[in-house]
């Protein structure tokens, strides 16, 4: 382990200086500081990041609605985190959190996601102020900025989306702004957001999953657009990397205090050669014929209209929602720059690397499996 003063940002007018103590890319801190929590423990990023931290000397408490699995090393606290007494036991000790439990987009429930990711992050916020918590680490998303039009190379400073293509951005927003603005430097309780974008990997009960489902429909033989538009998907290990780069690196006096990070692969690819390659690799056809974006973007808006009146009556959920849609049709990739510079960030896991760990991830999901 060697120690190292690093300038965290050359090019601002202002240089700020950090001493890291850098190990193997990271950064170390006393151990008197490495009891932390995660909140969305039991969930696909939750879980691989507790294993990352258990294995960087953390001492772990897990938060979640959900115990998915048992792990040395980590203590476990179920409940809501709309409970604050629920949430101040497992908070106890602890002078840093990591918040990254949201209900699945897929669920598309308004009243939960209202009740969960802002009702329920002003809870964490204040369940932390209470409990002496210093730092707070959001998991935030990329698509708070999307609107289902081309985003390319976005920059953290676009601003946020004014017309959100659904409640889970919607209330992703309202997060990230209301963990933002709980920064007081002043007060010593300071915040970041990470902003990932189509995290996949080894566990991740949504991307794979939803695509071999569909391929087992016979859904999944066309292309929505001419299929050139350039996306992000970044494997789950960078997240967790940008993740405890930010926590580490949160300090009073660093410039990341109250600012939001896009953490990506950095290598942005064509949305269907990225769906072609995990598709093929588990054995099944890639997509060939093209279908035109708007087209599928009106059938899948009257479709979402038509299960919206049926609600009351039945339940249907379809495979090609209009956010879906919008994602495969659409440019959306991001500067990673900014978590470079102030952060140290560079993916650990590249694209190829990470698409070939997880399709032999999922034999279950092979075809004729
Ligand atoms: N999967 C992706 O591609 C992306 C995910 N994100 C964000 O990353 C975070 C983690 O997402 P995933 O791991 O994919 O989701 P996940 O669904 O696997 O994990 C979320 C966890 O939150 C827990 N949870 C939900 N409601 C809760 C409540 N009321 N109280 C306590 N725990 C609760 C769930 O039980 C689950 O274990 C989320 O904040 C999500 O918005 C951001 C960008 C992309
Ligand atoms: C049926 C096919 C057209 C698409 C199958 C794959 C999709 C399930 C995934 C492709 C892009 C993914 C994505 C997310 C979820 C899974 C996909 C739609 C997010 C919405 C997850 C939460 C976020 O914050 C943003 C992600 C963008 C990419």
């Amino acid at each position: 382990m060697a120690t190292r003063i690093r300038p965290v940002s050359q090019r601002s007018s202002l240089k700020f200086y950090s001493v890291c103590l850098v190990d193997n890319g990271f950064y170390s801190l006393p151990q008197s500081s490495k009891r932390c929590a995660v909140i969305g423990g039991s969930g696909f990023l939750g879980r691989h990041l507790v294993e990352k931290l258990v294995d960087r000397g953390y001492s772990v408490s897990v938060f979640d609605i959900r115990q998915s699995y048992e792990l040395p090393g980590v203590s476990f606290h179920q409940g809501d985190l709309c409970d604050k007494q629920a949430l101040l036991s497992a908070l106890e000790d602890v002078s840093l959190v990591f918040h990254c439990a949201s209900p699945a987009p897929a669920s598309d429930d308004r009243l939960l996601f209202e009740r969960v990711n802002i009702k329920g992050t002003q809870t964490v916020i204040q369940a932390c102020i209470d409990a002496g918590v210093q730092k707070l680490v959001l998991t935030s998303s990329a698509s708070v900025v999307f609107e289902g039009t081309d985003v390319k190379n976005g920059k953290e400073d676009l601003p946020y989306a004014k017309r959100p293509i659904d409640y889970y951005t919607q209330t992703k927003i309202e997060q990230e702004k209301l963990v933002l603005k709980a920064c007081d430097q002043q007060k010593g309780f300071l915040t970041v957001a990470i902003r990932p974008h189509g995290i996949f990997g080894p566990r991740d009960p949504q991307l794979v999953p939803t695509l071999v489902d569909a391929a087992r429909q016979g859904k999944m033989k066309f292309i929505i657009g001419d299929g050139t538009n350039l996306v992000d998907f970044t494997y789950v290990e960078n997240v967790v990397h940008g993740h405890i780069l930010a926590a580490e690196c949160l300090r009073a006096d660093s410039p990341i205090c109250g600012k939001p990070y896009h953490i990506t692969n950095d290598e942005p690819v064509r949305f269907w050669d990225f769906m072609s390659e995990i598709l093929v690799g588990l054995g099944y056809a890639a997509p060939r014929f093209h279908l035109p974006y708007g087209l599928v973007y009106g059938i899948a808006l009257l479709l979402w209209l038509l299960t919206w009146i049926l609600r009351p009556f039945m339940s249907f959920k379809p495979t090609f929602t209009p956010m879906r849609v919008a994602l495969a049709g659409t440019y959306h990739y991001y500067s990673c720059e900014r978590a470079k510079e102030h952060l140290g960030y560079k993916p650990v896991v590249s694209l190829k690397e990470g698409i070939k760990r997880t399709v032999e991830s999922y034999p279950q999901l092979r075809r004729g499996a």
